[in-house]
């Protein structure tokens, strides 16, 4: 049977690598690149098509960042196929990130150096702003723009007698520290990168006790250090190309640095093969590559508090309640406002 795979943030890096990947994997794919920027999406289409000519790679129009390019996204996606097999949650931002250079410093020659080089604890922080909808744009990038999308596609997630899977790109930088219950969108602190991701570690916990019953597993992935658009954006270009060479000299000490977006995908690609029963929930999967270069997928236990797991999702429920009511109300304003319009005229 044909398997549909949906992968956001499919235009470049770690997505891209995975698209590669997976049609390599099976020839019988049918993928769909959910993309924010068409022409982007477009030029990846025609790069996957290069390696993988006759593959059916479909594209779609979605910016995880907008209430309702998800809902229009979703609307269309349960037009086009009958059910979704896998859907990788990979887009993702780290907005006007900052380096802590004393941090660094201090870290290096501290015992911390290879847990400071695999998760950037106390390294990074970056400014967030409101989006249009009024939420924080990480939080709404990362983590609740996918969730509108699982919640939507439920009907093609969902089917009797049938597993479908989601697998989302966290990361090491995961901290439940940088994450705050009673300020889930992290608009009062300083590091929304990890504390999205630190949520959607909780999020795909919650959604397997939720959801498993009715065919639905999650998992959540660490791609270790990638050179991505994500990574160049976080210090000037020729500061990395300065200090590349010491980038592949850390790679033989730690097996983090993964660099390449095809190791990165590792995980997100072993993850493909496997079967959902014999995953586990609590566990992020990392891809890791050793210093002779040979990837392999590890799962690592993560530190999830189960209670606040369950308050969470409940809280995200309620702010989709409360997203799908600002945004009914804002239709019929214009709505209302276009009669008026038509009425004086
Ligand atoms: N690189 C790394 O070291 C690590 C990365 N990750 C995670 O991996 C994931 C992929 O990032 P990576 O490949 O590194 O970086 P890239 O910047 O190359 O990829 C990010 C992708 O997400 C897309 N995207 C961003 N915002 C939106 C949006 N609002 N709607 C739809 N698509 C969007 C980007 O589209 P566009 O091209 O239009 O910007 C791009 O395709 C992210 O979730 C990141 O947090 C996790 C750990 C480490
Ligand atoms: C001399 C310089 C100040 C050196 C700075 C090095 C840092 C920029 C990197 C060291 C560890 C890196 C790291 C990430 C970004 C770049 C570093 C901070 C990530 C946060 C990128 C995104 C992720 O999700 C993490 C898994 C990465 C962890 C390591």
């Amino acid at each position: 049977m044909e398997k549909i795979v949906v992968v956001t943030g499919a235009n470049s890096g770690i997505g891209l690598a995975l698209c590669h990947r997976l049609l390599s994997e099976d020839g019988q794919l049918r993928l769909c690149l959910a993309c924010r920027n068409m022409k982007r999406a477009e030029a990846a289409r025609a790069a996957l098509l290069v390696t993988h000519s006759g593959a059916r790679v479909d594209l779609l129009h979605l910016d995880v960042g907008s209430v309702q390019s998800v809902l229009s996204a979703a609307e269309e996606l349960k037009a086009r196929y009958h059910r979704v097999d896998f859907l990788y949650l990979n887009a993702g931002i780290m907005p006007n990130p900052t380096v802590d250079i004393r941090a660094f410093f201090k870290g290096l020659f501290s015992r911390n150096v290879i847990n400071m080089f695999a998760t950037a604890e106390g390294l990074l922080t970056q400014q967030d702003q409101l989006n249009s909808d009024g939420l924080q744009e990480v939080f709404a990038t990362n983590l609740f723009g996918h969730f509108l999308l699982i919640r939507e596609l439920e009907p093609l997630l969902c089917q009797p007698g049938h597993t479908s899977r989601l697998v989302w790109t966290s990361s090491s930088n995961a901290r439940r520290s940088a994450f705050s219950i009673q300020d889930i969108q992290h608009r009062c602190g300083k590091e929304p990168y990890s504390s999205s991701k630190y949520a959607s570690d909780m999020l795909s916990m919650a959604l397997n006790k939720h959801k498993n019953e009715q065919g639905l597993f999650s998992s959540v992935v660490c791609p270790g250090l990638v050179m991505t658009n994500l990574t160049y954006g976080i210090l000037p270009s020729f500061f990395w190309t300065l200090i590349m060479p010491f980038m592949w000299l850390i790679r033989i000490f730690t097996n983090t640095f993964t660099l390449t977006p095809y190791n990165g995908a590792e995980a997100l690609h072993w993850l493909f093969l496997q079967k959902p029963e014999s995953l586990d929930p609590r566990a992020k999967y990392h891809s890791l590559t050793s210093g002779l270069g040979t990837n392999y997928t590890e799962p690592r236990r993560m530190d999830l508090d189960d209670e606040m797991t369950e308050v969470f999702f409940s809280k995200l429920l309620e702010l989709e309640r409360e997203v799908r009511r600002n945004l009914s109300k804002k239709t019929a304003d214009s709505e209302h406002y276009q009669q008026y319009l038509n009425e004086i005229q």
